[in-house]
């Protein structure tokens, strides 16, 4: 599978405010641009805690996107998925309209009840463990994906996610939006959550910058190696 991991943030690295709101960071030249790599992925990732705090919708933006993939025997929109341990996402989400097939990986934490009920609403629920048996193992998730004929993943955030996918050495391409402003705040969400690295640091290379509205996209292949 290849992974692409796509997300805009200020100056300072934040995806949004101390508060998790979701902000407008690029502007409509990014948004297309992002359409665009939408439209090329079989399925595009978020993490619960994106899904809670801005009720994503993931589909593709332009209809000729749309009618050019149905055009090439694929489905309309990306599916959706979203990494969620306990089946937190809301069974109103905006994601489990029928607009794609959406996927959440959960924990086995997560009870009958709650996985019949987000079945009940529109998700195609897949349980995968991790060591703790309460969080889901992002390399297991990904095969689990693989299976289901998704080869291009791109992954939208939050911050928490994009670490966990970081540490589980699963990422080929990273773009980064750097919008001119400064969010700041040490609880706001930043592009790399989680733990940290302390001691081997993933290491890009970068192949690509580009400027789109006020802002720039940075462009990384993500190298095997550790430093
Ligand atoms: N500017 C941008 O491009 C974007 C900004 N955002 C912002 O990011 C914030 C949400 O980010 P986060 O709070 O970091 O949440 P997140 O979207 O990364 O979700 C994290 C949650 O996913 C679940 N999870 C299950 N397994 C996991 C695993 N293996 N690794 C990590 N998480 C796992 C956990 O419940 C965890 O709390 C919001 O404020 C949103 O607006 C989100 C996406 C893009
Ligand atoms: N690329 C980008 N630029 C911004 O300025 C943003 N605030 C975000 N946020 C993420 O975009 C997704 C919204 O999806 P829909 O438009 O509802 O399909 C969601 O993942 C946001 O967190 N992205």
């Amino acid at each position: 599978m290849h992974v692409v991991v796509n997300a805009a943030q200020s100056v300072d690295g934040k995806l949004a405010t101390r508060r998790r709101e979701q902000l407008r960071i690029s502007g409509a030249e990014d948004f297309d641009r992002v359409d665009r790599v939408r439209a090329a992925a079989d399925a595009v990732l978020v993490g619960v805690g994106t899904v809670i705090a801005d009720d994503p919708h993931l589909t593709l933006d332009e209809e000729d996107r749309r009618v050019e993939r149905l055009r090439n025997g694929r489905p309309g929109n990306p599916a959706r998925v979203v990494v969620d341990s306990t089946g937190r996402t809301p069974a109103d989400a905006r994601i489990l309209d029928d607009a794609a097939t959406t996927y959440l990986l959960v924990s086995p934490a997560t009870s009958d009840e709650r996985r019949e009920a987000l079945e009940i609403a529109g998700a195609e629920v897949v349980v995968v463990g991790d060591d703790d048996g309460d969080g889901v193992d992002i390399a297991t998730g990904f095969d689990a994906l693989a299976e289901r004929g998704i080869d291009r993943l791109m992954v939208e955030g939050g911050g928490e996610v994009i670490y966990s996918c970081f540490a589980a050495g699963v990422v080929d391409e990273l773009h980064v939006y750097v919008g001119s402003m400064v969010i700041g705040g040490r609880d706001a969400p930043t592009l790399a959550d989680g733990e940290g690295f302390t001691e081997s640091f993933p290491r890009l290379d970068l192949v690509g910058t580009e400027r789109f509205d006020d802002g720039v996209v940075l462009s990384y292949e993500v190298g095997n190696g550790e430093s």
